[in-house]
């Protein structure tokens, strides 16, 4: 590829502008989409995003636009970061304006409701090309913490080793180190389940069970995923790195983290409708829990937490009820 590479971005989020910021810092030329005027302008005026990463200044290799075909001309790297419920629509108008030869990248960390898809699965279906044009960036990245370029490991997944390496070049700085991997599947998962065990996390840090209560559904949590990798053609050892087990320990570790803040106000008795209304941004897990389950039922895979959580946020399960119930399941060998 001739340098200096080009990418647009789509979405103005908290996650879109801040590896914006990443592969801006790498050397490449990048052009942010958001829905809203008022948002594109304040960028491009202001030099920052005021919405979303207020008083970090963006590099002078970013811009933002409205409009999907300007934002995508030329692009080497289409940057998918909207809510993965959104992905679907969305992608359908920009797919007609995609270069022929243009890598779709998916930063998103969610499965379809309905089709339980993982986001590369809806990109190949909507956008109509082939796996090994399609990538994913995932892992312990909470986006703040790399807007303030503060140093964070991660992976760039793709079925094309090739492909995969011409992303990794493209967005590697010195705070951001991203390592390549061909496992697509476990990757995808290990960020979508990651979520809802960060939301389980935060129920129970809410509800002041304790660390040992935490340790506890890392580690099943990271094990029900894992079932569900294997169930799915995925390699297990994926989730021992960092899309798996590093960003679980990040998001559950992390005030940053939108899920495991969305557990805590409703560990700590909080409605559902009182959580959402004071949740500004996207918790994947919320939505994905419900299709993590799909998945795992069309599967044949026991995710006892996973079921918990849609029991608490979705069918209004007290919490005190749901803890009793995980607990009295039926004993069993660890590694089963
Ligand atoms: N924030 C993080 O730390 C982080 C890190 C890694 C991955 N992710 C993932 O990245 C994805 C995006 O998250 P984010 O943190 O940027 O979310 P965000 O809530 O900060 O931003 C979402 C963006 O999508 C836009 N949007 C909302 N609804 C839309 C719609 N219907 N159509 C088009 N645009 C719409 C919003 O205006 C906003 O610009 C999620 O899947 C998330 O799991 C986030
Ligand atoms: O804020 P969350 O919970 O969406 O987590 C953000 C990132 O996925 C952490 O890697």
């Amino acid at each position: 590829m001739t340098h200096p590479a080009k990418a647009a971005v789509f979405g103005t989020g908290s996650w879109g502008t801040a590896f914006g910021m990443v592969l801006a810092d790498a050397g490449c030329e990048v052009t942010l989409w958001g829905r809203r005027a008022e948002l594109a302008d304040a960028i491009n005026t202001t030099r920052t995003n005021p919405d979303y990463l207020p008083g970090i200044e963006l590099p002078s290799s970013v811009s933002a636009t409205t409009d999907p075909a300007e934002a995508l001309r030329g692009a080497d790297f289409a940057v998918l970061a909207v809510p993965s419920q959104t992905l679907r629509g969305n992608l359908a108008d920009w797919a007609p304006k995609l270069g022929a030869d243009t890598i779709l990248v998916s930063l998103m960390k969610g499965v379809e409701l309905g089709t339980a898809k993982r986001m590369s699965e809806v990109i190949e279906d909507v956008a109509g090309v082939p796996a090994d044009r399609v990538a994913v960036v995932t892992g312990p990245n909470l986006a703040k913490e790399i807007a303030q370029r503060r140093p964070a490991a991660s992976v760039v997944a793709c079925r094309d080793e090739a492909v995969a390496r011409r992303l990794q070049s493209a967005c590697h700085t010195q705070y951001f180190r991203p390592y390549t991997n061909t496992d697509v599947v476990g990757c995808e998962l290990g960020g979508a389940v990651k979520n809802v065990i960060g939301l389980a996390v935060g129920i129970a840090d809410g509800m002041g069970l304790g660390d040992n209560a935490k340790g506890s559904l890392i580690t099943r949590g990271l094990a029900e995923t894992t079932r569900l990798g294997l169930a799915m053609g995925a390699d297990p050892l994926t989730f021992s790195g960092l899309a798996g087990l590093g960003d679980l320990v990040a998001t559950c570790s992390s005030p940053l983290s939108r899920n495991h803040t969305f557990g805590v106000n409703l560990g700590k008795g909080m409605t559902l409708q009182e959580t959402i209304a004071v949740t500004k941004q996207t918790a994947e897990g919320v939505k994905s829990c419900e299709s993590v389950l799909d998945l795992a039922r069309r599967h044949g895979v026991d995710m006892p937490i996973t079921e918990t959580v849609v029991d608490i946020v979705h069918d209004g399960k007290p919490t005190v009820v749901a803890l009793r119930e995980l607990m009295s399941r039926s004993a069993k060998p660890e590694r089963r």
